[in-house]
């Protein structure tokens, strides 16, 4: 195989391709993230096309919209674990085990998997050049309450400041290091995925679902990428001595209170001067109508829509999955 100056791998049956994916789920104003994160790319000049990756809810108007924002809609069938757990994930988790089908794109030959609540302020594309064989994702921050469960959040470890507390030998050894999965770079292959999913059957969900799944999953070919490449919000006041925020080139908005496209202010930590600057980079480059795909053929385009009041007119409905019977 040879990779030809396009940035595609020859396999001999034609070209494997390279791509940015994301996932969708619901009816919800996710969709805005989704906007925000394709034209995020364009502004930055990424040579990739943005693969959304969604479940059959997802309504044709926000079908329409990502289209016609450039993205490849690609519909996924849910996955969900073993029915008789799913209680040990957090709920509102469940459905990300979704996330999984993004293996089966075989056509492509190297991807990198971006939240929706992601925003990307410089260009990355250099990642789909990385070594193949390997899981890069950025390490993640154990010191939020959304932790509280864990054995390491009880005495106060965390692998971003592992000199802090020393992990007591009673417990055994420190947990290994653990990542982040909203970003990562990776090579779907049906064959990995069909591995994930027999996994998934004989693996009990745990409160963060399917990062937990693919930390275990991953663990001995994870390869920490700098924190420049996925900026977990809870970094800036629980490890700023880590941040240098100027160089930061991917935001991932996580933190309760911080999803830009409905930001208050209100929660805790949302009024801080850097989330502040942050939300309004994102919505700067949302209502950026410059950043718009152009549409070849404009008089078409005025019969549509505008999408920028069409999707701010939508409602915010309240979406939670009820678990279905296990589609693994
Ligand atoms: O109602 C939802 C909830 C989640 N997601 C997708 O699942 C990802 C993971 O959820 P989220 O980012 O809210 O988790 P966090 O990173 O904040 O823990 C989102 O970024 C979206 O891509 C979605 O499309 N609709
Ligand atoms: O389904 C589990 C999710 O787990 C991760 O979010 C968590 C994690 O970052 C914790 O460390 C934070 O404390 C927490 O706030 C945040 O929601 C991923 O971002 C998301 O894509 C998804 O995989
Ligand atoms: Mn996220």
């Amino acid at each position: 195989m040879f990779t030809a100056s396009t940035g595609k791998v020859s396999t001999g049956l034609g070209y494997l391709k390279k791509a940015y994916v994301t996932f969708l789920a619901g009816n919800g104003d996710y969709v805005k993230g989704v906007v925000g994160l394709a034209k995020g790319l364009r502004k930055v000049k990424s040579a990739y096309p943005l693969v959304v990756a969604m479940l059959p809810d997802v309504p044709e108007e926000h079908r329409e919209i990502l289209r016609s924002q450039g993205c490849i809609v690609r519909e996924i069938e849910p996955i969900y674990p073993p029915n008789n757990q799913v209680q040990f994930a957090m709920a509102y988790y469940v459905i990300n085990y979704s996330k999984l089908r993004i293996w089966n794109f075989e056509e492509y030959s190297k991807m990198i998997y971006l939240d929706a609540d992601i925003q990307v302020f410089e260009n990355i594309d250099h990642l789909m050049d990385t070594p193949n064989g390997y899981f890069y994702a950025v390490m993640d921050c154990f010191c939020e309450k959304t932790w509280s469960h864990s054995p390491q959040y009880k005495i106060e470890y965390c692998q971003q400041c592992p000199e802090k507390v020393t992990w007591p030998a009673e417990m055994g050894s420190p947990p290994p290091l653990y990542f982040n999965a909203g970003m990562f770079v990776f090579e779907p292959s049906p064959l990995i995925y069909e591995n994930l999913l027999q996994t998934l059957l004989v693996t009990s969900p745990t409160p963060f679902a399917e990062q937990d799944f693919l930390n275990m999953f991953f663990q001995n070919t994870y390869k920490p990428i700098p924190l420049v490449y996925n900026l977990v919000l809870a970094m800036l006041w629980r490890h700023p001595e880590n941040v240098e925020i100027d160089k930061v080139k991917v935001v991932h908005y996580c933190a309760a209170g911080s999803k830009p496209w409905r930001y208050t202010g209100e929660e805790v930590n949302m009024d801080r001067e850097d989330i502040k600057m942050l939300v309004e980079k994102w919505r700067d480059i949302y209502n950026d109508e410059s950043l718009d795909l152009k549409v070849e053929n404009p008089v078409a385009d005025q019969q549509t829509y505008s999408r920028s009041s069409f999707i701010d007119s939508m409602a915010e409905p309240a979406i939670s999955y009820i678990p279905a019977p296990s589609a693994a």
